[in-house]
C-alpha cells in the first residue's frame, strides 16, 4: 500500500474481469450525499466496457457520466484486444485522451476476483495476497488469471494507487455446511478445500441491496431467488438476506450452462468424452499461464451455447430461434440435433430454461415457499424479454406471474430494479441491473481503514 494518506474525496477505479469482458467504472468518494440514486458513498465519473474478449473483435465503450444524457457512449470494434490486460491498457489510453481526469488522483483500484478460497475479506494486493489468488487460478480458469493480469498492469501504470481484491466468494460464506459440503471423504475435502464456494457474490450483494431499497424492506428480512445470467450464469437462494445456496460450486463451471461452459453434467461424463481428460493443456486464450487439464478445457471453454449453436452470444441464440420458429417442436422425438440444423437454437434456449427452472423450483422449496421476489439480472436476464417470459411461465405454478407489457418495456424503464410481474403483493418478478463495480466502490468508500 502506498505510504501517503488517501484524500477523503479520492478516486476509486473499479474493475470487473468477467470471463468474456472487462467492465470498468471510475468514481469519486463522496461524503454520503451522492447525486445518482443508489450510489450512496460514491459518485460515478465514467464507465467503460470491453466485451467479446475471448471471441474477437472485441467491442469497446467509453462514457463520461457527465455526458450521459447529452451524448451517446463512444463505441468501437477493436481487433487487437485478445486478453484482459490488453483491454485494460486500451482503456487507460482512452482515459488519457478522452477525459480530463488525472490518473494520479486515483487512490484505490478495486478488482473483482472470482475465487478467494479462504480469503473472505477484501485484501490489499501484496506479494502474499497476489500468490494466494494465483494459487486459486486452477479453480477459476477463466477468471483469476485474467484479474491478476489486470492487477499487474494496474500496479505498473498507476503506481500511486493501491490495488484491492474483492471476492465473489465472500457473499456465500453463509451457506450452511451441509449445503456447501460434497458427499466425498471429509478429510480429503478439508485438506484440499473441496466444497461449494459459489460465485457472482458481488453481484448478489448489490442486487440484495437494490431490491431491499426498491421494496423498502430491510435486507435482513428478504427472501429472494436471484438469477445472474451472463456469459457465466448462476442462481442464488437468499434467506433473511444471506446466501443459503447457489448453483455454482467448487469452480464456476458447475450449475447452469453458460457461453462456453457446460454447467452441471454427470461427473464421469468427461471420461467418456475423451480419454485424455487428465492431460494438461495450455490454452493460448488464457491471460496467464494457467494450468488446465483437457477436461477443464472442454467443460469451461468448449461447451455451452458455443458448443450447441456456434455462438457464445445468447442474444443471437434468441434471435435465430425466432427466425426459425417453424422448427418449433423439431427437437421432440430426436436423439441428436446437429449444429447445422436450425433446431439447434431452440434446443439451446429450451435447455437453458429447463436448467434455470429446475433450480428455481428447488430454491422455492428450500425457502419454504416464502419468496419476496424472483429477480433476473446479468446480460441475459436484463436484456432477454423472451428468456424471462419462458422462465416465469414455467414457474407460474409457484405463484409467479408475468406482466407481459411490463416485461417487454423493462429496457425503457428507469431505475436499478424494475417490475416485470403482475403480483404486487408477494412473489414479485423483478429485473435488476446489476453493478459489481459499484458494489466494490461502495464497499471501498465505506471502509474507513482505506482512507486513513
Ligand atoms: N438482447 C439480448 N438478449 C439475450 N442475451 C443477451 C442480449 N444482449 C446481451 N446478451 C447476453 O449477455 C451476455 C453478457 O452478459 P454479461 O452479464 O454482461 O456478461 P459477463 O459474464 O461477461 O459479465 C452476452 O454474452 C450475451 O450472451
Ligand atoms: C463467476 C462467473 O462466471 O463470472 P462471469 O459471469 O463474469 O464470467
Ligand atoms: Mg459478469
Amino acid at each position: 500500500m502506498p505510504e501517503h494518506r488517501a484524500p477523503k474525496d479520492g478516486l476509486i477505479l473499479a474493475i470487473n474481469a468477467g470471463s468474456s469482458s472487462l467492465k470498468i467504472s471510475l468514481y469519486r468518494r463522496t461524503d454520503g450525499h451522492a447525486t445518482s440514486p443508489g450510489h450512496g458513498a460514491v459518485e460515478l465519473l465514467l464507465t467503460s466496457s470491453i466485451t467479446n474478449i475471448s471471441s474477437p473483435p472485441a467491442s469497446f465503450t467509453f462514457q463520461l457520466a457527465s455526458h450521459k444524457e447529452g451524448r451517446e457512449a463512444k463505441k468501437e470494434s477493436v481487433d487487437g484486444i485478445k486478453d484482459h490486460a490488453a483491454a485494460f491498457s486500451y482503456f487507460l489510453d482512452h482515459l488519457k485522451n478522452e477525459s480530463r481526469i488525472d490518473r494520479e488522483s486515483i487512490v484505490h483500484v478495486c478488482h473483482r476476483v472470482v475465487h478467494g478460497g479462504d480469503y473472505y475479506e477484501p485484501v490489499i494486493i501484496d506479494s502474499e495476497s497476489y500468490h494466494h489468488i494465483e494459487n486459486l487460478s486452477d479453480l477459476a480458469p477463466l477468471h483469476n488469471g485474467a484479474a491478476l493480469s489486470v492487477m499487474k498492469s494496474a500496479i505498473e501504470s498507476l503506481p500511486k494507487a493501491s490495488s484491492i481484491a474483492y471476492f465473489d466468494t465472500t457473499f456465500h460464506r453463509s451457506i450452511p455446511l451441509h449445503i456447501a459440503s460434497y458427499a466425498i471423504n471429509p478429510e480429503v475435502a478439508h485438506k484440499r478445500g473441496l466444497k461449494k464456494y459459489g460465485f457472482h457474490g458481488l453481484s448478489y450483494a448489490y442486487i440484495l441491496g437494490a431490491v431491499g431499497h426498491y421494496l423498502q424492506k430491510d435486507t435482513s428480512s428478504l427472501n429472494l431467488i436471484i438469477m445472474h445470467l451472463g456469459s457465466g450464469a448462476s442462481l442464488c437462494a437468499i434467506r433473511n438476506g444471506q446466501s443459503l445456496d447457489t448453483s455454482m460450486g467448487l469452480t464456476p463451471v458447475s450449475g447452469l450452462p453458460g457461453a462456453t461452459r457446460s454447467g452441471l453434467v454427470d461427473p464421469s461424463l468427461i471420461f467418456h468424452y475423451t480419454n485424455r481428460a487428465g492431460r494438461i493443456t495450455h490454452d493460448p486464450h488464457q491471460a496467464v499461464d494457467v494450468r488446465v487439464t483437457q477436461a477443464e478445457q472442454i467443460l469451461n471453454l468448449e461447451s455451452g451455447w458455443k458448443a450447441l449453436t456456434g455462438t457464445s452470444d445468447f442474444g443471437e441464440v434468441v434471435k435465430n430461434m425466432q427466425e426459425h420458429l417453424q422448427h418449433q417442436g423439431a427437437t421432440q422425438g430426436r436423439d441428436v440435433v446437429d449444429w447445422q440444423s436450425e433446431a439447434k437454437w431452440k434446443l439451446a434456449f429450451d435447455l437453458f430454461v429447463d436448467r434455470i427452472v429446475g433450480f428455481v423450483g428447488s430454491y422455492y422449496v428450500r425457502l419454504g415457499g416464502k419468496v419476496d421476489a424472483l429477480v433476473f439480472s446479468g446480460g441475459i436476464g436484463e436484456k432477454s424479454v423472451e428468456l424471462r417470459e419462458a422462465v416465469v411461465r414455467n414457474a407460474e405454478c409457484l405463484g409467479f406471474q408475468l406482466d407481459e407489457a411490463a416485461n417487454a418495456k423493462v429496457g425503457e424503464q428507469e431505475g436499478v430494479a424494475v417490475n416485470a410481474g403482475k403480483r404486487a403483493d408477494t412473489s414479485r418478478v423483478l429485473v435488476c441491473r446489476t453493478d459489481e463495480q459499484l458494489e466494490m466502490a461502495k464497499e471501498c468508500a465505506l471502509e474507513e481503514k482505506f482512507w486513513q
